[in-house]
């Protein structure tokens, strides 16, 4: 059968399945059994698919429609233009994250520094970063090994230097070292928010997600913490939920910090707050 009949036919299904991005998922999922970029697929949609391409396509539109993600089940994800591989051990990096490796490229404006990324899951912050700033140390650090196992695969493959991954429970293995930014998109969703119940987050490690007292435990942590790991002029940038942006400014206010600021996602919504320490 031809691939665009086959995409077609799979959108269809992904669509009454209650996929958001039916046809998109099944262009990708297309592509990543083809072995080919979505170009290819457009010029190309009137070939044949091998009894062995239709089976693998099949099989992986049937585990998208029962709600797994696409990017799981392709194993990478694109990020800041990066392609990242991507497992179960912690969360998918999302579009609304690129909000915050823009303000932290924009901020960086001495030609060497050393960036913090807490939380660092598949690494996607810090080799963004790192990629566009070659001139910089950047470290990241998760509390699950095979996160870090991830980054570090992912630093590989796309051949970043200027970054190291470690294992640390937030600070815990940094005792003594300082930054000129520290970043990080921690776990700031409420123990019982609805949307943990839909869509792809049903299948991502809650422990990349959930965070104690209406999700604002971790947050408040790192800021209280980032004080002292940050040189002096240093910044610190934290996501967080559309809701929480006032809480976390007033958080950095407390703990001291000055030039505090929200900054907006492509959705609208405010998605970082930034502070810095006094120079
Ligand atoms: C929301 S995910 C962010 C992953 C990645 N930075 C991104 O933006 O796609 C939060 C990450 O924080 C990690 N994490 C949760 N608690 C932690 C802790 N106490 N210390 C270090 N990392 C932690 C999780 O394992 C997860 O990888």
């Amino acid at each position: 059968m031809r691939l665009d009949v086959l995409v077609s036919r799979a959108a269809s299904r992904l669509q009454d399945a209650g996929s958001p991005s039916a046809r998109l998922d099944a262009e990708v999922l297309m592509c990543h059994v083809m072995e080919v970029d979505r170009t290819w697929l457009y010029t190309w949609g009137d070939r044949l698919a091998e009894p062995f391409q239709r089976a693998r396509f099949e099989a992986l539109v049937a585990a998208r429609a029962s709600g797994q993600p696409v990017a799981y089940l392709t194993g990478e994800r694109e990020f800041w233009g990066l392609g990242l591989a991507t497992d179960a051990s912690t969360l998918i990096p999302r579009p609304d994250t690129e909000t915050l490796v823009a303000a932290a490229i924009e901020r960086a404006a001495q030609p060497h520094g050393r960036l913090l990324d807490l939380g660092t899951g598949s690494g996607a912050i810090a080799l963004a970063f790192a990629s566009e700033r070659p001139g910089w140390g950047v470290v990241g650090v998760d509390r699950a090994p095979a996160a870090v196992a991830l980054a570090q695969r992912n630093a590989e493959r796309l051949a970043i230097t200027n970054v190291a991954f470690h294992e640390s429970d937030w600070f815990a293995a940094l005792a003594g070292e300082r930054f000129q930014m520290i970043v990080s998109n921690p776990p700031y969703i409420a123990e019982h928010d609805p949307h943990l119940t839909m869509g792809d987050v049903r299948f991502e490690p809650r422990s990349a997600l959930v965070a104690a007292d209406e999700g604002l435990a971790d947050l408040c942590h790192l800021v209280s913490e980032s004080r002292g790991h940050l040189a002096a002029g240093g910044w610190l940038l934290l996501e967080h939920g559309y809701q929480q942006a006032a809480a976390v400014r007033e958080a950095l206010h407390r703990a001291g910090f000055g030039e505090i600021s929200s900054i907006t996602d492509l959705g609208g919504h405010e998605r970082v707050s930034v502070g810095r320490i006094a120079g």
